[in-house]
């Protein structure tokens, strides 16, 4: 009733706050684009509603070409685009001249307080800057053997079990997201989390499994809208919502509190003089940013809740997502098991130049040299793109260019969309990821020969790792590929190649020892379900177990 009342109010200022801001100028309105089923919830309602995450998206580009127009909440226009030059203008030619949309970046805040994710415009440049240093390539290279120790835990755990039977049913992400919980807290904080250990015993392990989609899968209509008003109120007001009493909310807070204690302690440990050798020497990324911080001037300085918060959202960032690639990643092996054949013949032929050198592991460079490996992760960053869409606002009036011209309403080709400052505009890396005016006629389907014939240096730059990844810089998205590379420039993923060598450990181990392949009934209970702006693996009616993504796992003879 309380919450109910809350929504009520804040819906009505909201609406006001939108009228007025609605009747000042639309310049988006000859764009073309499809209805939606409730113009009060908009289109967030009717894509976190479909079963496969992306699926209306990409028949509306179908339709529409890459941009078009949609009914966001409350009526209001939203430009939805996935132009590669779009998405090169947005994410790293006028980056800071789009804003994070409040409605979607505030519950970031309310997750883990000032966070480098949420944090815009020169608070943004301060914590990129602090947090940089722990990310540079050498840096992140020196992390390989912890990534191979606890891949090694899973592996040797699965090969006993697998001793007394020929083969077992397993949802391997549950695995994967331990053992990548269990690399982020020794690589972020030298902490650890004890996840594969006994996930049971470990209170924060267990708090974290499915968080990311337990908060946004399914909203119920008022917390849909209740969050869309969130747009339309000042800072102050929307620090309060960090008390609001429902489910999703109390399941946060739990998170935080939980995690502040632990947090709080190992701050105090690694600030305090008392081991100052450990201290200078430390090689997590908590000791590099706090020696930074210690040597930048008062007015740069990270606060100790604002270093409290990257630690937080390091580990929220930094564990489901690469846990659910390479659960992706493994469903498609099980799918494609020639591909796993030959991936497996490369992983074998570099076991042997390793063992000739006489060394005990791969090093990054061996693990460099896997081309078929490298290829299915960026294949896979491209078809299941974690991260699928991410909305910003024109903070000042612009012209967004577009690679590939649109027809408005009145029939007419644009080449490119003036937007008025204030403006929504949505990017889905997950359609840009399946154009096929940029991946092929079967962009459709799991193919990562594709990177061996695509030349990502003559696509328009979106993202870091293979130009996939909006978020990983030029591999993909326009971020991983062009994907990982779109939400790259100034806030490209900024834990993106931690990621990718973690990916290359965890692939090259468990293709090297295990065959994956689907359990009677997996290819209709799979489902890569929407969850907000994320993809999430859940089983097909039964979203109550979490997160799950069930293969059927065998030891290679
Ligand atoms: C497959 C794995 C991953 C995917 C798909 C992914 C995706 C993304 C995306 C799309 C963004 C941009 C978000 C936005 O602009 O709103 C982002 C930012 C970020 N990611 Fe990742 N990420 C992954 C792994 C990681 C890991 C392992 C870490 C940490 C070790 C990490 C740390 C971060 C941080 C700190 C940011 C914020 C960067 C900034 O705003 O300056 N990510 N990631």
């Amino acid at each position: 009733m309380l919450f109910t009342s809350i929504v009520a109010l804040v819906s009505f200022v909201s609406l006001v706050a939108f009228v007025l801001r609605f009747l000042r100028r639309n310049s988006i309105r000859n764009i073309r684009g499809p209805h939606v089923s409730s113009r009060l919830l908009g289109f967030e309602y009717d894509i976190g509603r479909q079963d496969e995450a992306g699926g209306l998206e990409t028949k509306w580009a179908r339709e529409y070409g890459p941009t078009w127009r949609v009914t966001g909440s409350f009526g209001s226009d939203v430009l939805m685009t996935a132009d590669p030059k779009a998405l090169q203008h947005i994410y790293h030619k006028s980056a800071y001249n789009y804003a994070k949309q409040t409605a979607q970046n505030h519950m970031g805040y309310i997750m883990s307080g000032p966070n480098i994710v949420w944090a815009q415009g020169q608070v943004h440049q301060r914590h990129r800057k602090l947090m940089n240093p722990a990310f540079s390539t050498a840096q992140l290279r020196s992390f390989l053997p912890l990534f191979q120790s606890v891949t090694y835990k899973v592996v040797d755990k699965w090969k006993s079990d697998l001793s007394s039977k020929k083969d077992m049913d397993l949802f391997v992400n549950q695995w994967l997201s331990r053992a990548a919980l269990d690399i982020i807290g020794a690589a972020a904080f030298d902490y650890d989390y004890k996840a594969l250990d006994d996930a049971d015993e470990s209170a924060l392990a267990k708090a974290y499994h499915g968080i990311l989609k337990d908060i946004n899968f399914r909203l119920p209509e008022v917390e849909i809208l209740f969050r869309a008003a969130w747009d339309y109120l000042p800072f102050p007001i929307l620090k309060l919502f960090a008390y609001t009493p429902t489910k999703t909310f109390n399941r946060v807070r739990y998170v935080r509190n939980l995690y502040n204690a632990y947090g709080r302690k190992i701050l105090r440990e690694k600030s305090a003089d008392v081991d100052a050798e450990k201290r200078s020497h430390g090689k997590d990324i908590l000791s590099i940013l706090i020696r930074a911080n210690d040597s930048s001037d008062e007015k740069t300085k990270l606060t100790e809740d604002e270093i409290l918060a990257q630690m937080y959202t390091l580990t929220l960032a930094g564990h489901e997502t690469t846990a659910s690639t390479v659960s992706f990643l493994l469903y498609e092996l099980a799918k494609h098991p020639e591909y796993q054949d030959r991936m497996r013949r490369e992983v074998m032929e570099a076991r042997g130049r390793v063992a000739a050198r006489g060394d005990a592991g791969f090093t990054a460079e061996d693990l460099d040299g896997m081309t078929l490996c490298l290829n299915a992760i960026k294949e896979t960053l491209r078809l299941h793109p974690v991260v699928t869409h991410l909305p910003r606002v024109a903070t000042k009036d612009d012209v967004i260019p577009l690679a590939f011209p649109i027809a408005t309403a009145s029939g007419e080709a644009i080449h490119e969309v003036p937007v008025a400052k204030g403006q929504v505009i949505d990017t889905s890396m997950l359609v840009y990821n399946r154009l096929p005016q940029v991946w092929g006629a079967d962009a459709d389907t799991w193919n990562p020969d594709r990177f061996s014939r695509l030349d990502d240096h003559k696509q328009t730059y979106v993202g870091v790792f293979a130009n996939l990844i909006l978020a990983f810089p030029r591999l993909t998205t326009i971020a991983y590929l062009n994907l990982y590379r779109t939400a790259a420039g100034t806030r490209a993923c900024l834990g993106w190649r931690f990621s990718l060598i973690e990916m290359q450990v965890f692939v090259a181990e468990f293709v090297g020892a295990f065959q994956f392949s689907l359990p009677d009934g997996a290819a209709d209970e799979i489902q890569c379900a929407p969850a907000g702006n994320i993809m999430v693996p859940i089983v097909r009616g039964k979203p109550d177990l979490g997160t799950a993504l069930r293969l059927r796992v065998s030891l290679v003879n």
